[in-house]
């Protein structure tokens, strides 16, 4: 079954400043794009201005897309672009999508692995949401932070990367009650199996043969569509009363075997 994604309203984000992480590929892309079509105004932010600019060059409305060069772990440089963001814009939207780990059972992780994959995932993920606060703030506006299927189950594979997004869910729930006297809201987003480059390129038969056809029970893999237009949901009107939510868009995945990125999982 094929995924029938686009059903929101046309002017569902209609004046929304959204800043992207990540915004130069895979979900990311999908995100922007999707919210552009809906009328926001977008910033990508990412390390490489090539493919943050062929994000813009797909755009529905180039005029509504601008980007940063930015690394998200260095934290000065995120402070000065979304300050700049803020400045030029307002922020009613921000997505922490950039992240990614690499698959290893807990044992191969060496304590530099760990501190790379929490940096990306976790700390950077704080940093960006810490300076769009006051942008956010003033506009009463949201935060999606783009997590993983299984975040409360565990993945094997991927003590890093669930620990990471573990934290992510726990400060999501924090800032929820902490910022909703500001009219800020905080949501999750977990996706299960993405068959972006990024997931292919690493992953490749396991995928196909494990992660999608045996550890998720609508057999197929998430459309980075499908991410987009909850993000959208999330963002506009609609989710006006949601807040401290985990929202697990796999499929089912969480529910059944779970998604390891290992091979022995499935023997
Ligand atoms: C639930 C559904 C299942 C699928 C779930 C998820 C899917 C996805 O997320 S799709 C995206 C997948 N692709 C990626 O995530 C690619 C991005 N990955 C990275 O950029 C790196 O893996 C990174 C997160 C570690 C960041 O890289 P960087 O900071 O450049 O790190 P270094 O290369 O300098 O390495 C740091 C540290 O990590 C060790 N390491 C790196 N790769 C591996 C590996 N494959 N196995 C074991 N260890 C690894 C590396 O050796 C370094 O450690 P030390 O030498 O001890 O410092
Ligand atoms: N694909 C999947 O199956 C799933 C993915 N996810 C998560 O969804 C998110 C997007 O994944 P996906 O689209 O597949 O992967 P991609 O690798 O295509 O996207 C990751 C994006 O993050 C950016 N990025 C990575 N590191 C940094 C950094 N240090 N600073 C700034 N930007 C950075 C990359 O751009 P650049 O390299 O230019 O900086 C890239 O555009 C990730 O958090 C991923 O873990 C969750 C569940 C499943």
């Amino acid at each position: 079954m094929t995924a029938r994604t686009s059903v929101l309203a046309d002017t569902a984000c209609a004046g929304l400043s959204a800043l992207v992480t990540g915004a130069g590929s895979g979900i990311g892309r999908a995100i922007t794009l999707r919210l552009v079509e809906l009328g926001a105004r977008v910033t990508g932010l990412g390390r490489r201005a090539e493919t943050l600019a062929e994000t813009g060059s797909l755009a529905a409305d180039r005029e509504r897309y601008d980007y940063e060069v930015c690394d998200v772990r260095d934290t000065e440089a995120v402070v000065a672009a979304v300050g700049r963001t803020g400045a030029r814009h307002g922020l009613g939207l921000l997505v922490n999508n950039a992240g990614g780990q690499f698959f290893a059972p807990a044992t191969g992780i060496s304590a530099g692995g760990w501190r790379a994959v929490i940096d990306l995932n976790l700390t950077a993920a704080f940093t960006v949401t810490m300076a769009a606060y006051p942008f956010l703030a003033e506009a009463g506006g949201s935060v999606v932070n783009i997590s993983l299927s299984g975040v409360e189950r565990g993945g094997m594979g991927m003590a890093h990367s669930v620990a990471a997004r573990s934290g992510i869910l726990g400060l999501t729930r924090t800032l929820a009650l902490e910022w909703a006297k500001d009219g800020v809201r905080l949501n999750c987003v977990g996706p299960g199996t993405v068959l972006t480059s990024a997931l292919s390129d690493e992953a490749g038969r396991h995928v196909h043969d494990n992660l999608v056809a045996r550890g998720t029970p609508m057999r197929r893999a998430t459309a980075p569509e499908e991410v987009a237009e909850l993000v959208a949901f999330l963002a506009g009107p609609a989710g006006a009363m949601m807040t401290g939510q985990l929202i697990q868009i796999d499929g089912g995945a969480h529910l059944g075997p779970g998604l390891h990125m290992l091979p022995e999982a499935y023997a």
